[in-house]
């Protein structure tokens, strides 16, 4: 196989992958996994599927579908455990906690569709920055704030569609000397029985019945035109106005600027574009351990959303005014929150309860309104949303790479979105091919290929444990898995990946004062 679906079907049918991070990840205790807790069960259960594709290298996943798995919602009381959230809200005690004496109480997140409503609508809030012209060189991937009207007729001339001929009346013809080519104006009118060379694109002139193609015509000796087959009155000939006139809405406002989209507004007559400006993000990226070059070394580890994460989020109609790393010093990230100019910052880590996890007490400390704490999606979490005030939101990525990516589709595009004046994207569904594997209670998001056999199938990716890029790097797309699992052939939304969209940053502030903490 070459290319990148030869890549990807290596990785989707190679059941090797995978194996070591999840039997790293089934290493806590039996009490643990006895009191229902969801990670442990769920890594428990991931080795199972590793090894099992491992064994038959078909990625093959037996024990999926769980009994008594429910949908988002559906929960049984103290299931949950990501202890941050219960120790932010003492006004909420949880009396359904069996663990009184437990510091780290389980919590009930958002169900992952409500969070991504919720995360849509908290940014409708916010007062939109007034539209912008911008040149049409700039304006790719953004959004229209006004519908694109024709600014002239299209074509804007009577046009000749082919090389060949103009004539005028019936033939045979006398041929003029002088030709027409495109972009030439003023050619005098013709007579009836007068013909005269002209090229594709050429303005037609005054008179013309018919273009006759250069092979549908012949000249005799004496100079005179013969066609070789009829004459349609106003064959080949492309009237004026023919795709619209003066005036006619060409687009509604809210459309994407694609590429079709900058040719159609340049044929048009535009310069430029009425456009929402992108929602200004600034990047946090928290974390002692990281380094930003060279290799892993004495417990140290790269960086991997710094340089992923400004594209992903421009992709996502942002403009990222810096990505800042902070290491885990709770006063620069207070400062750093409280002093952002962007719309949306994104923090990245430090969202659990960890003794070095300052998201949490930032916020509390800022008086930030947690809008989001957790949402029931694995991998991914502790994700968080909140508003910092009337026109800023901050969304809070877990620090595992790919809990990261769950984050930033889950929580960030929907800001993202509104922000920008986007429309939502229609969902789409594509069957599995294999079984997958759910989680019990919460939705996963599992990365995969898409495959024409012969119908769409969604092939879902090893290599898909919360700290792993390895799957989502070789996906077309994320399967929104639902609680319980997928059988072969059940429809799944496909969450779609933004490459199409144009990418990159403006400003990528990786050597800031601030600076790195290697
Ligand atoms: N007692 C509990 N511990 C944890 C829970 C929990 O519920 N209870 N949840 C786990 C889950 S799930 C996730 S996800 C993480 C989220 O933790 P944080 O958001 O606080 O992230 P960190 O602890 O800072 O980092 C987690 C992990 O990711 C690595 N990391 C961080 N930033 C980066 C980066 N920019 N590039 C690459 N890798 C990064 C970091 O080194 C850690 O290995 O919490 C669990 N713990
Ligand atoms: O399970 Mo965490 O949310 O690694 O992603």
């Amino acid at each position: 196989m070459t290319g990148p679906r030869g890549l990807n079907e290596m990785n989707a049918t190679d059941g090797r992958g995978g194996h070591a991070e999840r039997a790293s990840g089934a290493a806590p205790d039996r009490d643990a996994e006895r009191d229902h807790d969801q990670d442990v069960d769920e890594a428990l259960a991931l080795v199972r599927e590793a090894s099992a594709g491992y064994e038959d290298g078909q990625g093959k996943r037996p024990g999926a579908g769980r009994p008594g798995a429910g949908r988002p919602g559906e929960r049984r009381p103290g299931e949950r455990h990501a202890p941050h959230a219960d120790q932010h809200r003492p006004d909420n005690p949880r009396p359904d906690n069996p663990h009184p004496t437990n510091p780290h109480p389980r919590h009930q997140g958002t169900p992952w569709p409500q969070a991504r409503d919720r995360a849509a609508r908290a940014a409708e809030s916010v007062a939109r920055r007034s539209p912008a012209s911008v040149p049409l060189d700039q304006a790719l991937g953004l959004v229209l704030a006004a519908p694109l009207t024709a600014l002239t007729d299209l074509p804007s001339f009577d046009t000749s569609a082919m090389d060949g001929w103009a004539v005028a009346g019936p033939g045979p013809w006398k041929v003029r000397d002088e030709g027409v080519l495109a972009g030439q104006s003023g050619a005098d009118a013709l007579a009836d029985g007068e013909a005269m060379p002209i090229a594709t694109g050429a303005r037609i002139p005054r008179e013309v019945t018919a273009v006759i193609r250069s092979e549908h015509g012949r000249t005799d000796s004496k100079g005179r035109l013969h066609a070789e087959r009829e004459v349609m009155h106003g064959q080949d000939i492309r009237p004026r106005g023919q795709e619209c006139r003066s005036g006619d809405q060409l687009l509604p406002a809210r459309f994407s600027v694609t590429p079709a989209v900058l040719g159609l507004a340049a044929a048009a007559g535009y310069d430029s574009l009425p456009v929402v400006p992108r929602p200004r993000v600034e990047v946090l990226v928290l974390g002692d351990e990281l380094l930003t070059e060279g290799l892993p070394r004495e417990g140290l580890i790269r960086d991997a959303l710094g340089p992923m994460l400004p594209y992903w989020l421009r992709a996502l109609g942002a403009e990222v005014i810096a990505v800042r790393r902070l290491g885990d010093d709770a006063k620069k990230l207070r400062e750093a929150v409280a002093g952002s100019q962007a719309e949306l910052v994104v923090t990245t880590g430090g969202t659990a309860s960890g003794p070095v996890d300052h998201v949490h007490p930032t916020l509390r400390a800022l008086g930030a309104e947690l809008l989001v704490d957790g949402v029931e999606v694995r991998p991914g979490h502790p994700m968080l949303l909140a508003r910092l005030d009337e026109r800023r939101h901050l969304v809070g990525l877990p620090g595992n790479p790919l809990a990261a990516v769950s984050g930033l589709l889950t929580l960030a595009e929907p800001v993202l979105r509104t922000l920008s004046g986007r429309i939502a994207p229609v969902p789409y569904l594509a069957p599995t091919r294999d079984e997958i594997h759910g989680h019990p209670h919460d939705t996963r998001l599992v990365p995969v290929v898409l495959r024409a056999e012969p119908q769409l199938v969604a092939v879902p990716l090893h290599y898909n444990g919360p700290a792993m890029l390895r799957g989502i790097a070789a996906s077309d797309g994320l399967a929104v898995v639902p609680p319980g699992g997928a059988k072969p052939g059940q429809e799944l939304e496909i969450l779609d990946l933004p490459w199409t969209l144009p990418s990159s940053p403006t400003t990528h502030d990786t050597n800031s004062a601030e600076g790195c903490f290697t």
